[in-house]
């Protein structure tokens, strides 16, 4: 398997930057006529699956809405993410895993390991027991050509509080979380598979992206207010390396079929012209 950051450069090339978040809240599941149950969800993903598989280059599945209905919830999850992956996509699971080394190689063996039945191409991660107890992860994911996306500054308010703490070096957390990711990109040729997580809420932090080598993962467009034209000015020396990803702005569109796809395709749009990307 090639490694995780070619096949993200090459699908966001053919496909275009979008990276649709499927998140079946209980808001939108009642806004799309489901019930909020496991067969509510398994329709929401179908129509999800049917209306945008062949034409989005990276799912973000959020785990949390699916860990609501026990095994039908995970049953449902894997259902989709094979779905998704036969229609050429990518899955980046949206996980936030974490925790001592030991217990983290069982985390990349249960989504990083192609024989596995939840296996997907990248997934996210929690860096607050420390990057280097995450090490299985970037192993299983550099043996299988997968990827994982550490948090770093998040979209949400209550973020800077831990992120912009200073350690005694003068750097704050975010930046060592950074630092620490750019040096297991070194040396990959293109774009590096272990990416950051920065929300586009964060605004002007003055963190140094330059040297990241991977891809950036951004979520908190659209719903949590972020724009494609703010992308510019918190990446301006990354463009080329943001995945920026919508949930709740995009699944808004549905369940129409035909509205779901003049949205996400509406977004990549205004997306290539942000990030001047090709496609
Ligand atoms: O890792 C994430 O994707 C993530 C990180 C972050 O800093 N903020 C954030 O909102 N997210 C996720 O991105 C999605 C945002 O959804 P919308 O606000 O509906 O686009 C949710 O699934 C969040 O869990």
């Amino acid at each position: 398997m090639p490694a995780f950051g070619a096949r993200l450069r090459a699908a966001m090339d053919m496909r275009g930057p979008l990276c649709v978040g499927i998140d079946p809240h209980a808001q939108l599941l009642a806004a799309w006529g489901l019930s909020d149950d496991p067969a509510g969800v398994a329709s929401f993903c179908q129509i999800v699956v049917d209306a945008l598989a062949d034409r989005v280059a990276v799912f973000k599945p959020q785990s949390a809405f699916f860990e609501r209905f026990g095994s039908s919830g995970a049953q449902i999850l894997e259902s989709t993410i094979r779905q998704l992956r036969e229609a050429g996509a990518l899955i980046l699971l949206d996980a936030k895993r974490g925790d001592i080394g030991s217990t983290v190689a069982a985390y990349a063996d249960a989504y990083l390991n192609p024989s596995m039945p939840m296996y997907v191409d990248a997934i996210t991660a929690s860096p607050f027991l420390g990057v280097g107890s995450l090490a299985p992860m970037f192993a299983e994911a550099h043996r299988h050509g997968g990827g994982v996306f550490v948090l770093a500054l998040t979209s949400n308010k209550e973020g800077p509080e831990v992120q912009h703490a200073r350690l005694p070096d003068g750097r704050t957390v975010a930046q060592s979380i950074i630092d620490e990711i750019s040096q297991l990109n070194v040396g990959e040729p293109g774009l590096g598979s272990i990416g950051a997580v920065v929300g586009a809420t964060i605004g002007d932090t003055g963190h140094d992206l330059s040297g990241l080598g991977g891809p950036i993962l951004v979520p908190g467009l659209g719903a949590q207010g972020g724009k494609p034209d703010d992308l510019r000015a918190i990446f301006p020396g990354n463009l080329s390396a943001v995945l920026p990803s919508y949930s709740r702005e995009v699944l808004g569109a549905g369940p129409d079929v035909a509205s779901l796809r003049r949205m996400t395709s509406k977004i990549n749009d205004e997306l290539m012209i942000a990030l001047g990307s090709p496609k």
